[in-house]
């Protein structure tokens, strides 16, 4: 009998792409862009299936995977189509003068086979986004969706089967082992989103290869809040920021750091925002469509047992707290007097609870935020411009949003990633090309003062002088 483990799939999968890899070195922009298209295509006329897909997993309201699963994805690849002529040329670059008389560029090649990690929050635009950035590079890819999102990672297989060829992009489905197994294979590159715990063993199976790896981790994203700011406008883009897909975002703002003389009026003006987006009328959210459920039973549970160790140990809640198991519904949840101590301010709470803490002085805030892991985003709001510069740079972030959030994500000439433990390398847009493409440096020899062989052994009297000079002038 034929043996069809996944293990033997990914293996004959892997060789395929490999070789494959080899002859796509020579791939040219307009084969890339005709790829590219017929993903773009297939999106464009499929998008009620990503939607179904999606809204099965989690309830996603189709308005959210209308902007953050589809157009992110579907504005990469027309962003990508645009550019990528410019991207992939050579780019040269001027000889320094112990050099004249050389010619030097930088040659992007693709790295060659790579894989792609997704989580489940995003689970379309965080596998296809990548897959975007590998196809516009030249590389093959494999994509192991998140088995925690079974409709959105079985439309995945389905997409990917119907558009391409198994030695240029293919998808495994599955959990951990599945995972596991596809790290023990040499890629070029892999392409990791998930959590940082996760991402450090990534890391170590990607160094029994030394595969490059781009990690898309996530952490505490605080926003500092000062005390000089458009109340209504800035609880309105958090409130957003945070609620949206349920709180289930990597740069959602996990906490908030408040200035001590406007936290009253600010947690009734968010109070007043939730009621506003989620509960209108006042039939309870658990009846809006425009409120996402929490992904599962166990992530339910995490959540909950987050803002019950809160309460222990002496947070209030401000507005819902409130779960419905059947449905993983969880209210939107404001907490205050919340301290350091609490489970909720230790983890990243990837979810709909959102804590509140007072600060006295800015340098306060800004001395919190360095005592914890740099985070994946940072986000502060003031109308004063000293107060935002003086936070953006005492502070260190993956990304940086002033007097808004979670926009930066969509801004393709900006490199969207973390710094260490919220994540290594960059991606979108060309900075998503260049995580994909080997920058090959690429000298030509010519007539230069080094073609004369003259700093050859035996070291003699011409040989020592040309180095003297070096050193003195250059
Ligand atoms: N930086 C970003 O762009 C970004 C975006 C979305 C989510 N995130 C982060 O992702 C996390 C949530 O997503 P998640 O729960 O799916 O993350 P996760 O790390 O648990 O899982 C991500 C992927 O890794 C696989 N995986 C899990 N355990 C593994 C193991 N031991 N070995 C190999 N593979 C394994 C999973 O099957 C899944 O496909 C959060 O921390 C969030 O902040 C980051």
């Amino acid at each position: 009998m034929e043996d069809v483990s996944f293990e033997s799939e990914i293996s004959k999968t892997f060789s395929a792409q490999k070789s494959n890899a080899i002859l796509l070195r020579e791939s040219t922009s307009s084969q890339r862009i005709q790829q590219l298209e017929k993903l773009g295509d297939w999106i464009k006329s499929h998008q009620e299936d990503i939607r179904k897909a999606i809204h099965a997993d989690f309830k996603k309201p189709y308005a959210e995977i209308d902007i953050s699963e589809i157009f992110t994805v579907t504005s990469e690849i027309k962003y990508a189509i645009k550019n990528l002529k410019d991207w992939m040329k050579p780019k040269k670059v001027s000889a320094p003068i112990p050099l004249l008389g050389t010619s030097s560029y930088v040659q992007f090649e693709p790295k060659g086979n790579a894989l792609i990690i997704a989580p489940w929050n995003y689970p379309f635009n965080l596998a296809i986004g990548p897959l975007v950035s590998a196809l516009a590079a030249g590389c093959t890819a494999i994509i192991k969706p998140s088995e925690m999102t079974p409709h959105a990672s079985a439309l995945i297989r389905r997409m990917v089967g119907e558009i391409f060829e198994p030695e240029l992009v293919a998808v495994f489905e599955g959990d951990v082992e599945v995972s596991q197994y596809l790290l023990t294979k040499p890629f070029d590159h892999i392409f990791f989103t998930g959590s940082p715990a996760v991402g450090k063993i990534i890391m170590k199976a990607a160094a029994e290869n030394l595969s490059s790896v781009t990690l898309e981790l996530g952490g505490k994203s605080p926003a500092i809040i000062d005390r000089d700011i458009d109340l209504q406008d800035a609880t309105s883009k958090i409130i957003w920021g945070k609620f949206v897909n349920c709180g289930q975002t990597c740069i959602a703002p996990d906490y908030l750091l408040v200035h001590e003389d406007i936290i009253e009026a600010f947690v009734e003006a968010l109070k007043a925002e939730l009621h506003k987006m989620y509960d209108p009328k006042n039939k309870g959210i658990e009846n809006s469509k425009d409120y996402a459920r929490i992904v599962n039973e166990k992530h339910l549970n995490r959540i909950n047992f987050l803002l019950a160790d809160a309460l222990t140990n002496g947070a209030h809640i401000a507005f819902g707290g409130r779960m419905i198991a059947s449905g993983n519904f969880f209210e939107p949840t404001i907490i205050t007097g919340v301290t350091d101590s609490m489970e909720v301010m230790q983890e990243e709470i990837f979810g709909p609870i959102l804590p509140i803490v007072s600060y006295s002085d800015l340098d306060s805030a800004i001395k919190y935020v360095n005592s914890k892991p740099k985070p994946l985003a940072l986000y502060a709001f003031s109308n004063n411009q000293e107060a935002l510069d003086r936070v953006f740079s005492k502070t260190s972030s993956g990304g940086a949003v002033a007097n808004d959030c979670v926009l930066h994500f969509l801004h393709h000439e900006l490199p969207f990633g973390g710094i260490n433990n919220s994540g290594i390398g960059k991606a979108h847009g060309h900075h998503g090309f260049l995580a994909f493409s080997n920058e090959k440096a690429v000298l030509k020899q010519r007539t230069g003062i080094t073609s004369s062989k003259s700093l050859f052994p035996p070291y003699g009297f011409a040989a020592k002088k040309i180095i003297q000079v070096m050193l003195k002038w250059f």
